[in-house]
Formats: C-alpha cells, sequence, structure tokens
C-alpha cells in the first residue's frame, strides 16, 4: 500500500533554555504509509519523544506541518484532536502505564469505554484482542501480577482495541530483556500482518529497528541517511 497515513514536513521543535534556545528537531521529514512499520532510530536525548509527541498532537511545533491522511492537524482544536488520538492512534510506552487497580481486561477495555461502548461490547472486544496477544489466560490478572512482557503486551493490546490506523510506540522493550524485546517486536509484526495497522517505533536499538519494513535515523534533531531494512 502506497497511500501516506501521517506526514510531516519542515518539522521543527525549539525549547527555551535561560537566555538560550535550544533546537530539539530540525527540519525533520517523515511520511508514514498505511500499513508501514516504520523505526526511527536515535540515541537518548536525539529527539526521539519529542518527535513521537509533536506526531501525535500532544504538543506544538515551533515551525513545520503534519497532516493525517491529507489534513492539518495544527489546526485541530484541542477536542478533535483528543477524538483523532481515541480513534485513529494508539499509544505504547516504555513502561506500560497500565491502571494498576484494574485487571487486563478491564484495561484493554477503558479505551472504548472513553470512546462511548457499553461496557459489555467493550469487553467482548478487549477480550479479541487479548486473545490476539496470547494472553486470554491472563484476562483477570492484575499488572502486578504479570511479567514485564505480557504487561508490554496488554499495553500493545490497549493500544489497538480502537482498530486505530496508526501506533506510536515510544521505546516499547526499552526495559525488557532481548529475548522479550524480540518477542514483542515479532508480535509487532504480526500483529501489522494480521490487522494492516501501521507502527512508528523510536527505538535505540538498531538491531530491532532492522526488523520492521524501513528505519530512519535521528541524530541531534536531524533526519540523517536513513537505511531500509
Ligand atoms: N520540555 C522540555 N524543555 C526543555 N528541553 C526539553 C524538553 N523536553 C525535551 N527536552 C530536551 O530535548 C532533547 C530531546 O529530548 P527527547 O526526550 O525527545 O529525546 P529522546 O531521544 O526521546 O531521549 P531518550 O531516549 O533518552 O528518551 C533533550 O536534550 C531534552 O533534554
Amino acid at each position: 500500500m502506497t497511500d501516506v497515513l501521517l506526514a510531516c514536513t519542515k518539522l521543527s521543535k525549539d525549547y527555551r533554555d535561560g537566555d538560550h534556545q535550544l533546537r530539539v528537531l530540525d527540519n525533520v521529514e517523515i511520511t508514514i504509509n498505511s500499513g508501514e512499520m516504520l523505526a526511527v532510530v536515535g540515541t537518548s536525548g536525539s529527539g526521539k519523544s519529542t518527535l513521537l509527541h509533536l506526531l501525535g498532537g500532544l504538543d506544538k511545533p515551533s515551525a513545520g506541518t503534519v497532516h493525517f491522511q491529507g489534513k492539518d492537524i495544527l489546526s485541530w482544536s484541542a477536542n478533535q484532536l483528543a477524538d483523532w488520538r481515541n480513534q485513529q492512534l494508539g499509544f505504547v510506552y516504555q513502561f506500560h502505564h497500565l491502571l494498576p487497580e484494574f485487571n487486563a481486561l478491564e484495561n484493554v477495555a477503558m479505551p472504548l469505554l472513553i470512546g462511548g461502548l457499553s461496557a459489555r461490547q467493550a469487553e467482548q472486544k478487549a477480550a479479541e484482542i487479548l486473545k490476539l496477544v496470547g494472553l486470554s489466560a491472563r484476562a483477570l490478572h492484575l499488572p502486578s501480577e504479570l511479567s514485564g512482557g505480557e504487561r508490554q503486551r496488554v499495553a500493545i493490546a490497549r493500544a489497538l482495541v480502537t482498530d486505530p490506523a496508526l501506533v506510536l510506540a515510544d521505546e516499547p522493550t526499552g526495559n525488557l530483556d532481548d529475548e522479550t524485546a524480540q518477542g514483542i517486536y515479532e508480535l509487532m509484526l504480526s500483529l501489522n500482518q494480521r490487522l494492516g495497522t501501521a507502527f512508528l517505533i523510536v527505538t535505540h536499538d538498531q538491531t530491532l529497528a532492522a526488523r520492521l519494513h524501513r528505519s530512519l535515523r535521528l541524530q541531534q534533531g536531524r533526519l540523517v541517511a536513513g537505511e531500509s531494512a
């Protein structure tokens, strides 16, 4: 598929540090196609999280554009952005951010409840997605009763439960051992094949990034020559 899902042009972000202006992102241009798995690789402080925040409409750039399916997200109100995130995007972070007092099923169902679905419909859909990530048997367990890898599987299920077009993942395996991290990448690749969901994954791990369809490198806020996997 070649239709463009998300695109940014000349994206820059500056922070003021006393008298200093700190340029954290500098004229970044990225295009993500529907169904694509794209990695952005960079060392700590290269601007990866800042980039994801801007692409997910969680922060505004100092300059540049962000378009989702051809629409200018920077012109949207806070409510429009919130609806868009709920309906079209899924987020996965380094730390799972599951709600500790709710079990896996309830955590996965949460975005659907927020989106207005009934509890019964939400739990039915959540159970389907938990099955896809191989966690049906753990559905009624609290996050504290799950391993780190299982928690990330639940977090991925929660990101996918609304059938988003795109998942933005910020170091989704940064807190896991190598073997578990590989398993999470396998899972994301198989979900991409099965559901057609696009993924943009930022990571410092080149080996994991090389498993995806394409990878780009961010260095001190600039995209440098990218590698295709
Ligand atoms: N709100 C802020 N105010 C000032 N500087 C910031 C702010 N947020 C981020 N920065 C700076 O921007 C730079 C990029 O940060 P960012 O978190 O995007 O990097 P990263 O590549 O995700 O790093 P890591 O892998 O360590 O999370 C860093 O130098 C950071 O200190």
